[in-house]
């Protein structure tokens, strides 16, 4: 069975637990590492292109020996001046390619908006609106905002999904 080092540009729970359920169901013997990486863009991205460049930084920046490396990036971005939550993905291979894509995206209550507005990060912010500690680990604010039908893992889940279907399909 092929044997495969890969790493997760992340110590958020939630992100590395997102790739070992996506990588433990593939026909390869998997090691995975958690790494930091930096993203090179604020810690609070602003738009769907700092949110994507950030997933790309990061992967890049994990990328080392490993066969490939993923980055998972959370924003905002506004449209028709709403503020949604966005999720992009990342994924670099040693033969210098790039694979992105994106996840779920939801309308942000103006409540947390104006915080974010303020210059707050999302994960404080979800923490107090919510009463409750660490939500950008586990749940997420897309947790709190679907009542808890789908939390971040999952959603970073099929982030991962998207990213190893390109992956495949480049290394068949
Ligand atoms: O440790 P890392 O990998 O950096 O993970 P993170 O939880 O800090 O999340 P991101 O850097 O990907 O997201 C950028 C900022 O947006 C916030 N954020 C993004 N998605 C979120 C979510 O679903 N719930 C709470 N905060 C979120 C969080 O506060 C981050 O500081
Ligand atoms: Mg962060």
């Amino acid at each position: 069975m092929k044997k495969i080092r890969a790493a997760i540009a992340s110590k958020n729970p939630a992100k590395i637990n997102a790739v070992s359920n996506v990588l433990k169901n593939m026909e390869w013997t998997v090691d995975l590492s958690a790494i930091d990486a930096d993203s090179e863009v604020s810690a609070q991205p602003f738009s769907q292109q700092e949110t994507r460049q950030g997933a790309v930084n990061r992967a890049k920046n994990a990328l080392g020996e490993y066969d490939f490396a993923i980055g998972l990036e959370g924003g905002v971005y506004e449209m028709e001046g709403i503020l949604f939550l966005c999720n992009w993905g990342a994924l670099a291979t040693q033969d210098g390619h790039i694979f992105t894509a994106a996840g779920a995206q939801i309308p942000l209550p103006e409540e947390i908006a104006d915080g974010l507005r303020n210059g707050t990060e999302l994960g404080p912010i979800m923490d107090e609106y919510a009463n409750e500690s660490g939500i950008r680990q586990h749940k997420g604010a897309i947790g709190i905002l679907t009542n808890g039908l789908v939390n971040r893992g999952e959603m970073f889940g099929h982030v991962v999904k998207l990213l190893m279907g390109q992956y495949q399909r480049h290394s068949d």
